[in-house]
């Protein structure tokens, strides 16, 4: 479902001398349908730039990245927008807050952006919000005055809104308390029996146990350094 093959990544830095830094060559490697892998490796080793890529936010210079039928790396960006709405989710501990969109539309909005009733979307957001501990007396308001951990549960039920083929996972359960972390955990593996191919960053190693089938180590993708 998520495949990448012989991908590389070259950053140029134009504001400093056009300094070229290499950070991953060669990489292969996917998730399939009801597998979740763990990218782990050392700080900068590359984890971040990697799900950057297999979201299409970075450029990759050679390689193909597949999500389904679709090659990320040659794509329209009108395809890429098509892809994120439809195929491919991605979950960051961080919620990008809009002024003024209540919790319950911000929810609730990836279903309306794929035909859902209003009424169904509305009511799969009321019951991610519940199971996430989000109170009913907050939903009609905009998290952007919300506390850290409720804005990254907010961004979790948003995230898992749409039943994606395909996910991306960046420390989904980072600075969450046990009983909040236990349903994050429980909604991975739900995903996971409907068959969608998750990739992630774990650095909580018993989560990363419990919901990951696989591990890719990072360095290996380093590029060789010339003798
Ligand atoms: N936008 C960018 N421009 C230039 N260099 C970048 C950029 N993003 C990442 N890098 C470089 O790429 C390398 C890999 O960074 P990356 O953030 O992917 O590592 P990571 O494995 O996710 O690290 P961590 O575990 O600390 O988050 C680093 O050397 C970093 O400096």
């Amino acid at each position: 479902m998520i495949c990448l093959q012989n991908v590389s990544k070259t950053f140029i830095l134009h504001n400093q001398g056009g300094a070229v830094i290499e950070v991953i060559s060669d990489a292969s490697f996917g998730a399939a349908p009801g597998e979740c892998v763990a990218l782990t490796g050392a700080s900068g080793a590359g984890k971040s730039t990697l799900m950057r890529m297999i979201y299409g936010n970075y450029l990759t210079q050679s390689g193909a990245i597949r999500i389904g039928e679709v090659d990320l790396v040659q794509a329209e960006p009108r395809e890429v927008i098509a892809l994120r709405r439809e195929v491919l989710g991605y979950v960051s501990q961080f919620l990008r807050v809009v002024p003024r969109v209540p919790t319950l539309d911000v929810v609730s909005e990836p279903l309306r952006a794929i035909g859902t009733s209003a009424d169904e979307a509305a009511a799969r957001a009321k019951a991610l919000l519940t199971q996430l501990n989000i109170p009913q007396r907050l939903w009609s308001l905009s998290p952007t005055t919300f506390s850290g951990g409720e804005q990254q549960r907010v961004n979790i039920a948003r995230g898992f809104a749409h039943s994606y083929p395909a996910m991306l996972l960046d420390e989904p359960t980072a600075s969450l308390d046990g009983a909040n972390r236990e349903v994050v955990l429980a909604l991975i593996e739900e995903a996971k029996a409907r068959g969608a191919a998750i990739i992630g960053i774990f650095h909580d190693e018993a989560a990363r146990a419990r919901v990951c089938d696989r591990e890719i180590d990072v360095s290996r993708f380093a590029p060789k350094v010339a003798a």
